[in-house]
């Protein structure tokens, strides 16, 4: 777990799980990511924060190999670069997202999209996906999953029928089921009302036990529960790195939120 200080990115001789460096990348000249080191020790949450437009989703991609970097390289387990490879390959590596709800299929229900997730490392993929007897054997392990994120009453409807914050949940199922070391959550509670905030938090709480996570996350109460870390970016570069505790009095992160509210959007 996170809370050892034995896992602080900063100690002398601890290999953190994820490592950047250099991360550039620009779109058309211009620099969304500019320079990005950053250092995720194993077994913390770790969460990217920032005024619009500081370069989170970006970075988030470049992790998670859905955009490839200008320059610079990302590395898992000290010694595996995952820059050149493909999403599914980093996610056999051991990192993957969670799902967007976009990726749902609303007419499946919530049991069969975990079949299905459960069933795709396995090689059985969705050759199968129609015969019940190969995907019978993910039958426990996918109600399991259900019950971990509560939608054990709601895995036999169509997903498409779910509200917001259990598609969300369903979302987190997906990602688990690939069962990464490093989880990569992308603003885990936007659009979600304060009752629903308050389930994620507790759900990451749980899945976050054996694992990593980097969160994007832009309600700072969810990153004062959950978060390790915090890497501040501004303008595509890190502004500040630290504890939650810390990084929220630091003046230039103020800086640069209320600058942020200032700028004509
Ligand atoms: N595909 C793209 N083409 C051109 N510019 C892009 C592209 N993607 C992002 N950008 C620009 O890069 C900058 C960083 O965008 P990014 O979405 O990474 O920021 P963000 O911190 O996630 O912002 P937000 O909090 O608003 O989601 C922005 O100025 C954005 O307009």
């Amino acid at each position: 777990m996170g809370e050892g200080p034995a896992a602080g990115p900063h100690d002398a001789g601890s290999v953190p799980v994820l490592r950047a460096r250099g991360l550039v990348r620009e779109f058309r000249g211009f620099r969304a990511v500019d320079g990005v080191d950053l250092d995720v020790a194993e077994g913390s949450v770790h969460a990217l924060v920032g005024p619009n437009g500081a370069g989170k989703t970006t970075l988030f991609n470049l992790l998670t190999g859905f955009l490839r970097p200008t320059a610079g390289s990302v590395v898992i387990d000290g010694h595996k670069e995952l820059v050149g490879r493909t999403p599914e390959a980093i996610s056999r590596l051991g990192l993957a997202r969670s799902f967007q709800i976009t990726s749902l299929f609303a007419e499946l229900t919530p049991h069969q999209h975990l079949e299905l997730a459960l069933a795709g490392p396995t090689g059985l993929g969705w050759r199968f996906w129609r015969s019940d007897r190969a995907l019978a054997r993910f039958t426990a392990p996918a109600a399991e999953l259900l019950a971990r994120v509560g939608l054990a009453g709601h895995g036999d409807v169509p997903a498409g029928s779910l509200s917001y914050g259990r598609k969300r949940a369903l979302e987190l199922a997906l990602a688990l089921a690939l069962d990464p070391k490093v989880l990569l959550l992308d603003e885990p509670t936007a659009g979600m009302g304060a009752e629903d905030v308050d389930r994620t938090i507790e759900l990451v709480q749980e899945i976050r036990a054996g694992r990593t996570v980097v969160m994007v996350e832009h309600n700072m109460n969810v990153v004062a529960s959950l978060a390790d870390r915090v890497t501040v970016l501004q303008h595509g570069k890190v502004l500040v790195e630290g504890p939650y505790a810390e990084i929220r009095h630091d003046p230039r992160v103020i800086t640069a939120y209320l600058g942020d509210s200032d700028v004509a959007r």
